[in-house]
């Protein structure tokens, strides 16, 4: 079951275009959605949530198409925007509760789930307080909890650690993480920073310029976005011992390229690390530095866009 399918979805502005023929499909689970500022996110989102229309394509939330069923994907997900909209003079109790029957809840059960949700994202005495007096973390935490409060099978969380400390961050990812283990709910959620999706998620989509470059499992993207850096020593047997390991690992099948003193190795699964140690013991080399890197998204993604004549920018 898919829960996000768009086909060539276009949005153009005036002087922009935010989505550039999107076509991608959503698994169930936790999902980032990562890119730049600008690179059409929120776009996207709204226009999953049917409230802006998209200029060409489809796109279908939860088997329904966004042209014709807003109402009814708006029923089934919880949406929290990017920016801070609160009222600052109600509670975060009378907040969600009013969100619950807006969502059409009933009386009883809207102050039950409030009461239960705002427990959930970690909001005890403090929900009484008025909402201008919360810290960043706290209000976040009133938006997640209303975009959860009706019970939806999928949330849209748009830059949900956004203003955070790395503290804040940490425990915003975790509650994110719960939101799918303890209830099922399907999760999308952006960040312009890829790390900490990949921590969350089980699949990544990265755009850029509003065009897709690349959606996978968070496995395989890891794979294809990480290098092992290695640096050896020199020895009389071997006095360019740079040189020597990347010979002995070529003829041992990885892919190889020298960066100075560095070597970068692609990480094809698991085994590149010891055939790199064995290799490098192998020729009597010492080893000075084993560790693993990133490539700029730019750099793993730029073959696939010199094939379409891009030269855009990521992360
Ligand atoms: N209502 C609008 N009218 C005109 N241009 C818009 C509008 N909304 C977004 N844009 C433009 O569309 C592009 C994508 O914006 P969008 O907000 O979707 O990006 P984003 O990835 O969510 O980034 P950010 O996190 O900075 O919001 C940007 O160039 C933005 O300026």
């Amino acid at each position: 079951m898919t829960v996000i399918e768009t086909e060539s979805l276009t949005k153009r502005y005036p002087r922009v275009t935010a989505l550039d023929r999107l076509t991608v499909g959503i698994q169930p689970g936790v999902t980032g959605l990562v890119g730049a500022n600008g690179a059409g996110k929120s776009t996207l989102i709204k226009i999953l949530l049917g409230l802006s229309p998209a200029t060409e394509g489809t796109a279908a939330v939860l088997g329904l198409d966004v042209a014709t069923e807003g109402p009814r994907i708006r029923a089934l997900v919880g949406y929290m925007p990017e920016h801070d909209c609160l009222p600052p003079d109600v509670s975060a109790t009378e907040f969600v509760v009013h969100m619950a029957r807006m969502a059409g809840l009933p009386a009883t059960a809207a102050r039950e789930r409030t009461a239960d949700t705002l427990r959930h994202v970690g909001l005890y005495e403090e929900r009484y307080r008025p909402i201008g007096g919360y810290s960043t973390g706290m209000k976040q935490r009133v938006k997640l909890a209303q975009a959860l409060v009706h019970d939806p099978k999928l949330v849209l969380l748009d830059e949900p650690t956004n203003g955070l400390d790395p503290v804040g961050r940490d425990e915003m990812l975790a509650l994110i993480r719960r939101v799918h283990i303890d209830f099922g709910i399907s999760v999308l959620v952006t960040s312009h920073l890829l790390g900490e999706l990949e921590r969350t998620s089980d699949q990544i989509v990265v755009i850029d310029g509003g065009k897709l470059l690349r959606a996978s499992s968070t496995t395989d993207f890891t794979q294809a976005t990480a290098s092992l850096a290695v640096e050896v020593t020199d020895t009389d047997q071997h006095p360019d011992g740079t040189r020597a390991a990347l010979d002995a690992f070529t003829v041992a099948g990885l892919t190889v390229h020298a960066d100075g003193h560095l070597l970068l190795v692609d990480i094809a699964d698991e085994s590149t690390y010891d055939t790199v140690r064995d290799a490098v013991a192998a020729l009597g080399l010492g080893l000075i530095r084993m560790e693993q890197r990133r490539h700029r998204i730019a750099e793993i993604f730029k073959s696939n866009q010199d094939k379409e004549g891009g030269s855009r920018d990521a992360a």
